[in-house]
């Protein structure tokens, strides 16, 4: 193998993370090595959080963020937490500032050992999220599926955390309808430019809700953080929930987000290690480390 990099295979509740260690190295993790490593059941993951060295003062790292169909994304929250575990555990700090596509955040790992985020101000523009043609309210955009006289979905919320959202709001079981069928579908509607990530949101109460998302350039995940915040934001603004909510995910862990006074948006969960190796980030030809885990 050509000049590895060592990686971790983590998780956030379920979101499948791999947190690439590029420090030090001028080059990227190619999409074909994405690919390559998602096509593998022992390394499929939901997104890759490449760690690189810092382009900003101020900043720690930059981190590149890479989805499983090997497009880029703007900002992924479980993973976040994933990469501030990572270098808690080799550095022991506790607080990192990064720079990522979609700018500069903070995070902090707790005592407990949970994460939180600050995944920055939401963006509710039309042009900002983005979509194809004027809204003034995102709070309820014209779109639906299924039968025009009894669509399945429709009306979402439109949020953009950095990457863009829609949130469809729903009354009864989130397991009831084919978000595997109709995820696709909306991703690539031509209402999204940039195509979409597709979240079905119940509200249980004014402090809880639960969340399943199709994600852009993954498909169905367990979790999804910036989806979660987009949910929370999209609540709080349609006046379903207040500012501070706690969301079931698919996998069966829970998130927590505030969406604070200042207009940031804290995600805060948990973040799991599973096994550690090293790969070429041209090719995604990768090997296990002897003494990881599982
Ligand atoms: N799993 C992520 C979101 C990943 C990015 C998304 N698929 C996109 O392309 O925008 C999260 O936890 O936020």
């Amino acid at each position: 193998m050509a000049s590895t990099a060592p990686f971790a295979k983590m998780n956030g509740i379920g979101n499948e993370i791999i947190v690439a260690d590029m420090r030090g190295r001028a080059d990227q993790v190619t999409a074909a090595a994405a690919l390559a490593l998602n096509a593998d059941a022992a390394t499929r993951f939901d997104q890759i959080m490449a760690i690189h060295d810092a382009k900003t003062p101020g900043t720690a790292y930059y981190v590149d963020i890479l989805n499983s169909d090997g497009t880029s994304a703007q900002a992924c929250g479980n993973g976040m937490r994933c990469v501030v575990q990572a270098l808690a555990a080799e550095t022991g700090q506790k607080t990192f500032t990064f720079e990522t596509r979609a700018g500069i955040l903070n995070a902090r790992e707790h005592a407990d050992g949970t994460i939180s985020v600050d995944m920055g101000m939401p963006h509710f523009g039309w042009q900002e999220i983005p979509l194809a043609e004027e809204f003034r309210d995102t709070r309820m955009i014209e779109l639906q599926i299924g039968p025009i006289d009894a669509p399945v979905l429709h009306s979402p919320s439109a949020v953009s955390m950095g990457n863009p959202h829609a949130i469809f709001w729903v009354d009864r079981d989130v397991w009831s309808y084919e978000l595997e069928r109709f995820g696709p579908l909306l991703e690539n509607h031509p209402i999204f430019p940039e195509r979409a990530n597709i979240t079905i949101a119940e509200v249980t109460s004014p402090e809880s809700m639960i969340i399943r998302t199709w994600e852009r350039g993954a498909g169905l995940t367990k979790a999804c953080g910036s989806a979660a915040c987009a949910s929370v934001v999209a609540a709080a603004r349609t006046r379903r929930t207040g500012r501070s909510v706690s969301l079931l995910t698919p996998g069966g862990g829970t998130l927590h987000v505030e969406w604070r006074e200042d207009d940031h948006v804290i995600l805060t969960g948990a973040a799991e290690w599973e096994f550690s190796g090293s790969f070429d980030p041209s090719t995604g030809t990768w090997a296990r480390d002897t003494e990881s885990a599982a």
